[in-house]
């Protein structure tokens, strides 16, 4: 009986191929670069499984073109890449990696929020430019951490993991869903509050909630102008929950403080982006779960879930539907 044939788009250790193979052919893209459009509906064209990351649209055109396609299985907790609908439509299961990121993306999220507040980078450039005069009075003060007030928009897994870093900080925690999580506010002391009393509010701003819809440019001109002038804003999410030329308005004009950002509108940004040219941003390319040990666990449960879905099993993480 020929074996199964798995697309991974990007490329794996072998530990991880060799596990794979032992029930599929496997189809490798070599490169840590995203998938162009046309070889990705190509080569899934052809595949029962696809093993893909957060940088590959899973577009219906994808969906549609893979007539043995039965597991699309990403190698990130957020699945906004893929359409859902056609995947349905189709009979393909989706499957994500949420929770064994949950504190990795946490403590990244928490380190952006001290580097933007604390200025760090700026402050290390000045070492490696050789303009370090001596100790100087006002030189790159920054933000107090301990103690001030942070507002997580999106409590969920990731959102409650730093809130929990929040407390060792002495930090009042405000934070926005669209439900409230009286469990998580229990757990974490953290109190719920509309969208706009946390923008007004927070001395810290960070977005957990996923890209959707809904959440498309909710951090835009109007939510900047609403923030202290003194906030930091922190975006670990999808570069989509934010209007990236307003985040750039607000961050020239004085309207926000600083931000601290791992993913972007459109990934990679050049160098070239005009948030780069801002000394008040920390800016990072989309490692918010890269640990060793966490991305291991990420590849290995993204193989269990192509495997499970090859066999026609039930999922351990299949993506919530629309
Ligand atoms: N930078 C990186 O490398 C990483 C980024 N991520 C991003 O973080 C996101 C969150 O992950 P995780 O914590 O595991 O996901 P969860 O699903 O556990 O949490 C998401 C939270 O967002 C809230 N939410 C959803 N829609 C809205 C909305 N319109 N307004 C306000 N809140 C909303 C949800 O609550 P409710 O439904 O009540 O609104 C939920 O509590 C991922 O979707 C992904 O995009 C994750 C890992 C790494
Ligand atoms: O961005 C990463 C993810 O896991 O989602």
């Amino acid at each position: 009986m020929t074996k199964p044939h798995v697309f991974i788009t990007r490329p794996m250790p072998h530990w991880l191929t060799e596990k794979l193979e032992q029930e599929a052919t496997l189809d490798v893209w070599n490169k840590n670069e995203a998938v162009p459009e046309e070889e990705l509906v190509r080569r899934t064209a052809e595949a029962d499984g696809l093993f893909c990351t957060v940088s590959e649209p899973v577009t219906r055109n994808v969906i549609e073109q893979a007539p043995r396609l039965k597991i699309i299985a990403t190698m990130a907790v957020g699945y906004n890449n893929i359409d859902l609908e056609a995947a349905e439509e189709k009979g393909v299961k989706v499957a994500h990696t949420p929770g064994v990121l949950t504190e990795t993306t946490a403590d990244l999220t928490f380190a952006l929020l001290m580097a933007a507040a604390r200025r760090l980078p700026e402050a290390m450039d000045t070492i490696r430019k050789n303009e370090w005069g001596s100790w100087a009075p006002f030189a790159f003060t920054g933000q107090d951490i301990y103690g001030a007030t942070l507002g997580i928009i999106g409590m969920g897994r990731i959102g409650e993991a730093v809130a929990k870093r929040a407390g060792g900080f002495d930090m009042n925690i405000l934070y926005h869903n669209r439900s409230r999580k009286r469990e998580a506010e229990e757990r974490t002391g953290a109190v719920y509050a509309e969208l706009d009393e946390l923008l007004e509010q927070a001395d810290f701003i960070c977005v957990l909630a996923p890209a959707t819809p809904e959440t498309e440019k909710l951090i835009n001109a109007e939510a900047f102008r609403k923030m202290k002038k003194t906030a930091v804003f922190i975006n670990t999410s999808r570069g989509t929950t934010v209007d990236e030329k307003a985040l750039v308005n607000a961050l020239r004009e004085g309207e926000i403080f600083s931000a601290g950002l791992d993913v972007f509108e459109n990934e990679p940004i050049g160098a070239d982006h005009p948030l780069l040219s801002l000394s008040n941003v920390v800016a990072l390319p989309h490692i918010g779960s890269a640990s060793e040990k966490t991305r291991r666990q990420m590849a290995d449960m993204t193989a269990d879930h192509i495997l499970q879905g090859l066999h026609g099993l039930s999922l351990t993480h299949e993506a919530p539907g629309k």
